[in-house]
């Protein structure tokens, strides 16, 4: 079965992520819900799977992700394999460094989810982040206000990383 990615942004951000991996990986099925917000109804047809938000207020997931929260706690994700992405500001944003993708993981693993792409916290700088298990992101973080030259380098390791799970 296809591998799909579904995502929200607010400024293009992980838009443009986004578009960056699916190029890497060949991936054709992106749904942005910031688009449609029905489209979240498509997960279940899917068995592998890349998740990506942006954080915002007070590390909170990105708007649309967080409209539709309610429906998106009742997807079952047992044998679904699942990839996350999180954009943030570790900058301006400091104690709550992607927190979006903590608050995912918890979610995705309580509904039975085999979480892949657990990353390095190497070349960061942050006081605190909820998306952390063992030192590790628990997925691709990506700081485009403040480290916007390593982005293409991050997204090249990391999906190669989980290239062969994913697809
Ligand atoms: C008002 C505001 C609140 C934000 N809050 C957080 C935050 O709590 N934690 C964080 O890591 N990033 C935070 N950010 C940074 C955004 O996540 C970042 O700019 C991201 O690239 C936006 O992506 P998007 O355009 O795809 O929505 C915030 C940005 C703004 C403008």
């Amino acid at each position: 079965m296809a591998t799909a990615i579904f995502y929200a942004s607010s400024t293009g951000n992980t838009e443009e992520v986004v578009d960056k991996i699916a190029q890497k990986l060949e991936i054709s099925e992106l749904f942005n819900i910031s688009n449609n917000q029905e489209d979240i109804n498509k997960i279940s047809e899917y068995d592998k799977l890349i998740l990506a938000t942006s954080t915002w207020g007070d590390g909170d997931l990105q708007d649309d992700w967080d409209e539709i929260w309610d429906e998106f706690k009742q997807i079952d994700f047992s044998n679904k394999t699942v990839a996350l992405v999180a954009l943030g500001d570790q900058d301006g944003y400091d104690d709550t460094f992607v927190n979006s993708l903590g608050t995912m993981y918890e979610q995705v693993i309580k509904q039975g989810a085999n979480v892949i792409g657990f990353t390095s916290t190497d070349g960061y700088d942050f006081e605190e982040s909820t998306a952390l298990k063992n030192d590790q992101f628990v997925g691709l973080v990506i700081d485009e206000d403040n480290q916007d030259d390593l982005t293409d380098e991050r997204i090249e390791n990391w999906t190669n990383q989980i290239k062969n799970q994913i697809i």
